[in-house]
């Protein structure tokens, strides 16, 4: 593989931390950059087939491809173009992207497979078949989704952001464009970590991600004093998240009346979609989540174990209704009990009921509602 005699490869992650820890260095006094990925990292890009386009970045466009003719992948490349073109800020975020997205591995994260940064700067992933979630949402339209996709979707995408937050970074750019169907159509997975930052002590300072999505501390259009920065943390990916579920429930569009230009005005008066038709044991997930003070947000592992009670919950009352057993599958399914119980008549057999799940069942599991609950009501 060509390198260039700006490219520094090194073999481990010598500067690994300090390569997504600076935020905004903007300088781009010139257009050189040493690249600082590891050795392992990066393919021969020899070994990358690119087919058809199949999706479409700010800053980027993906293509089917296979890798060494076999594994087929998705391959991004960043600012379509020669690298030596491709301005010092979009290399700093490409390798920042490498970074973090090399540094996951989770089910619900789109797995890394390796990058390439000459001739074109690409990042290779595997191919996740299903689309974007926003347009697996469009082409359900209008129908709802079924309630347990949706749950089942949500829990994904928290089990992801909670693994995200426990290696300290922060999404910043959660939206359903970002949150790719897997080609059976039932899960997802977390796509596009370039907006991703490494959590400071002191908090993030730089506006980023999409408007509709954004936790109003982000999108807050109050002047700036010159040299102020704005500070938030890992709750703007929950606030992010709060909309992306309501979005799942309701199939709709968060914020659909309003220019897209003034949802930060409104969303930092407390505007919030409407919590009509929404069922009952989520609403307090939902306003949990999209809570104005960022510090009463839930943590992603809270949001995974109230997914994880609820989905129970309505999936064993749906095959409650759902499943019928005929008196032989009972026989079956008893049988050992049959031979036991050798004085009872052989047709004589009665099915365990089904546990009742109980109505508080939200309360119980999840304590920590009840101070929020005891705050509202
Ligand atoms: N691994 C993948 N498998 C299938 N499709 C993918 C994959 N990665 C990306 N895509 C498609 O390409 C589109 C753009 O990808 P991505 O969001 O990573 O680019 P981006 O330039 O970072 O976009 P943005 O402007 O949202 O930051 C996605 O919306 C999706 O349709």
């Amino acid at each position: 593989m060509a390198i260039s005699p700006t490219m520094m490869l090194n073999a481990n992650y010598p500067f690994f931390m300090s390569a997504f820890g600076s935020d905004d260095n903007n300088d781009e006094s010139d257009n050189q950059f040493d690249f600082n990925i590891s050795r392992e990292l990066l393919l021969n890009p020899k070994d990358i087939m690119r087919g058809e386009m199949i999706g479409e970045g700010g800053n980027s466009i993906v293509y089917k491809g296979r890798l060494k003719n076999i594994v087929p992948v998705a391959v991004k490349i960043v600012q379509p173009g020669k690298t030596s073109a491709v301005s010092i800020q979009d290399k700093q975020q490409f390798q920042k992207e490498v970074l973090v997205l090399s540094s996951m591995k989770h089910e619900n994260i789109v797995r890394f497979v390796g990058a390439c940064i000459e001739p074109q700067l690409m990042i290779v992933t595997e191919l996740v078949r299903g689309g974007t979630l926003q347009r697996f949402m469009l082409n359900s339209r209008p129908s709802p989704l079924d309630l347990k996709v949706s749950l089942s979707f949500a829990l994904d995408i928290s089990r992801a952001m909670e693994y995200l937050h426990s290696k300290g970074i922060i999404h910043r750019d959660l939206n359903p464009r970002n949150v790719l169907v897997t080609g059976d159509m039932k899960h997802v997975k977390l796509a596009d970590f370039g907006l991703a930052r490494e959590k400071t002590l002191g908090g993030m300072t730089c506006e980023a991600g999409t408007y509709r999505w954004m936790a109003p501390e982000v999108c807050s259009r109050e002047p700036l004093r010159i040299g102020e920065k704005k500070h938030y943390d890992q709750k703007i990916d929950v606030y992010s998240f709060a909309l992306i579920f309501w979005s799942l429930l309701t199939n709709k569009t968060p914020f659909s009346e309003i220019p897209s230009i003034s949802i930060p005005y409104f969303v930092n008066q407390g505007k919030r979609p409407s919590l009509s038709n929404i069922p009952d044991e989520v609403v307090p997930i939902l306003e949990c989540c999209w809570a104005a003070d960022s510090k009463t947000r839930l943590e992603f592992k809270d949001i995974t174990i109230s997914l994880e009670s609820l989905l129970k919950r309505f999936c064993s009352e749906r095959s409650n209704n759902e499943i019928t057993i005929t008196e032989d599958e009972a026989y079956d399914d008893e049988i050992e009990e049959l031979e036991t119980t050798w004085l009872l008549p052989k047709r004589y057999i009665k099915l365990k009921k089904p546990k009742k799940i109980k109505q508080n069942v939200m309360k119980k599991i999840l304590p920590f509602f009840k101070k929020f609950i005891s705050s509202k009501w």
